[in-house]
């Protein structure tokens, strides 16, 4: 039997889109996280070019959710939320099922999504809900300054004597720093990013996002992030996200909830508004790109063997359109 994948992506961080409804029967947990280890691989040993996880789409029990969305990190390891690849899930979904609004079911809550204004010709562009947040200890996973319950803008000398982080969950786990720019590319996020996604230490014993970020002007920053159960990728969706309401929190001088907010990364750009609804709930828009690179098809043995000999791919023709996008973020007004 054959698998149908489509290589997806948000500001380039790239996924395999796999949609278990083409199955007679749905692919286990373990042939799920085997899969992404194998298809993910990078420098030629993956599918293709690889990619930073899977996305699961799968039917939704819950009343009018058009499907759900599991997330498989390359190493294999199961992710709560991600908020490039819930873009290009939204796509998929409401082309399938002629719909623009509507909700998708993820670990912990049902999200709005939308499709909206394409970014550029052929950079189809939609707008999804991350949320709910918390910035609580425990539902981080959070071990720091003493098992303090909240870390915000703060420093964790256990960490770095320097830096103040910021530790909040979208609800995946992320901890924040704002920085200069020759910190933001320089090897401190790699050193950090390292040693707390490395399952030993006792601060995030499971793992942490970790992004430095760099305010450009007023509603304008710069996110870097190593990705766990990644490493260091394009741009993570939730993290521009959890990063742009620490930097209206943080920047109450300049900037406000309800403005829209251009979140430059490595892989492109997105936009980010940050609401304030009842009791201090916090949640993001994150609006961006939701490319459709090839369609990827091989027998579901091979997929699970990590044998790509009889792979075939189409191109959707989408990506040099992308490339051509992000081109011109970068020419001079
Ligand atoms: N790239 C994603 C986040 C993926 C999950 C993350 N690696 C984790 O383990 O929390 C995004 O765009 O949000």
């Amino acid at each position: 039997m054959a698998v149908k994948m489509i290589k997806v992506h948000g500001s380039g961080n790239d996924f395999y889109l796999l949609d278990q409804t083409q199955f007679p029967e749905p692919l286990t947990d373990e042939e799920l996280k085997q899969l992404a280890m194998n298809v993910c691989k990078r420098d030629g040993a993956g599918l293709y070019d690889g990619a930073d996880g899977v996305l699961v789409v799968d039917k939704s029990k819950h009343p009018s959710v058009l499907g759900r969305m599991r997330v498989i990190n390359a190493d294999g390891t199961e992710a709560s939320m991600c908020g490039n690849g819930l873009r290009t899930v939204a796509r998929y979904l409401g082309t399938q099922n002629s719909r623009e609004d509507f909700r998708v079911q993820t670990m912990y809550a049902d999200l709005k999504v939308q499709a909206v204004a394409d970014f550029a010709h052929h950079v189809p562009a939609y707008s999804v809900e991350i949320s709910p947040v918390t910035f609580d200890a425990e539902s981080l996973g959070m071990h720091a300054n003493h098992n303090a319950t909240t870390i915000i803008n703060e420093k964790i000398p256990a960490i770095s004597a320097d830096l103040k982080f910021s530790a909040v969950a979208v609800p995946n786990p992320h901890l924040i720093a704002f920085v200069d720019h020759a910190t933001l590319v320089g090897p401190e996020l790699g050193r950090i990013g390292e040693w707390m996604n490395d399952g030993k230490n006792k601060i995030f014993p499971d793992g942490v996002n970790v992004s430095f970020v760099e305010v450009l002007g007023k509603n304008s920053i710069f996110v870097r992030t190593f990705e766990r159960g990644v490493g260091f990728t394009n741009a993570c969706g939730t993290a521009m996200s959890a990063s742009s309401l620490m930097y209206v929190l943080l920047h109450q001088e300049s900037t406000d909830f309800n403005q829209q907010i251009q979140v430059t990364n490595p892989g492109g750009m997105v936009y980010t508004v940050v609401h304030q609804g009842a009791d201090e709930d916090y949640w993001m828009e994150l609006i961006g790109n939701a490319t459709f690179v090839r369609i990827v098809t091989l027998p579901v043995e091979a997929a699970l063997a990590g044998d790509y000999s009889t792979a075939t791919a189409t191109e959707t023709g989408e990506q040099p359109a992308y490339e051509q996008f992000v081109a011109n973020l970068s020419q001079p007004n």
